[in-house]
């Protein structure tokens, strides 16, 4: 089976086509000040503005405000709206019958109990995307958990795996857990921020291996 690539942190139209280019089925855009990776509504709209449709545009938000979100997404108009912070079920419920957009929650994972954090968005997200835990940022920080713990996850809801993936770990990353989606920010950087193509390039390839 195929694994899904997404690329989190672009901030600039090249390194987006380049990860399109490399297969890349989604591209993250954060929206959230205190990270490195953050663009505005305004430049997140001129990034998305010239994609294909066929780029799964994804906008990364942190427990935003209601007016500020339903703004964002009118505004930048995207396939897919990722939370990152501690937004219960509710919420992401209500955006996607309000926007018509896919959501899907990041869930820390520092052991396996924390896996049943899962279970109350179960048909509430279109996808969990299981990260390390929140440590300087909500997320991308480059730091991966111990991926033995999703070994045997069999849950209902279309899942992901980030934290700390590299064009080096990516391929037994999936081995080992099978991961349908694999996710990467800080992997594919040369410095906080700063997307380097080559490695962009090299995490697709990888992930297809
Ligand atoms: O990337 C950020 O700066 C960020 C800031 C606040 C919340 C989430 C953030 N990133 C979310 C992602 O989806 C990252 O790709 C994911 O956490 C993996 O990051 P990394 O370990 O750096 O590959």
């Amino acid at each position: 089976m195929t694994t899904l690539v997404k690329i989190c942190g672009l901030s600039t139209p090249e390194t987006i086509a380049a990860a399109v280019q490399a297969g890349a089925a989604y591209v993250g855009l954060v929206h959230f000040p205190k990270s490195p990776r953050h663009v505005s509504v305004a430049k997140a709209a001129m990034l998305r503005r010239d994609l294909p449709e066929s780029a799964g545009v994804v906008l990364l938000v942190v427990d935003p405000e209601p007016y500020a979100l339903a703004e964002a997404i009118r505004v930048i108009g995207p396939r897919v709206v990722q939370f990152h912070g501690s937004e219960p079920p509710a919420v992401l419920a209500r955006t996607r019958s309000e926007f018509g957009v896919e959501v899907w929650k990041a869930l820390g994972v520092k052991d396996a109990a924390a896996l049943d954090k899962a279970a109350p968005y179960h048909g509430a997200a279109d996808r969990l995307l299981f990260d390390a835990p929140a440590s300087a940022l909500p997320g991308g920080n480059g730091e991966a958990f111990d991926w033995n713990l999703l070994r045997l996850y069999r849950g209902p809801t279309p899942w992901g795996l980030a934290g700390g993936l590299t064009p080096a770990n990516v391929a037994e990353a999936i081995r080992l857990t099978g991961a349908p989606l694999v996710d990467t920010s800080s992997g594919v950087e040369r410095s906080p921020g700063i997307k380097d193509m080559d490695k962009i390039a090299a995490f697709c390839k990888a992930a297809r291996l």
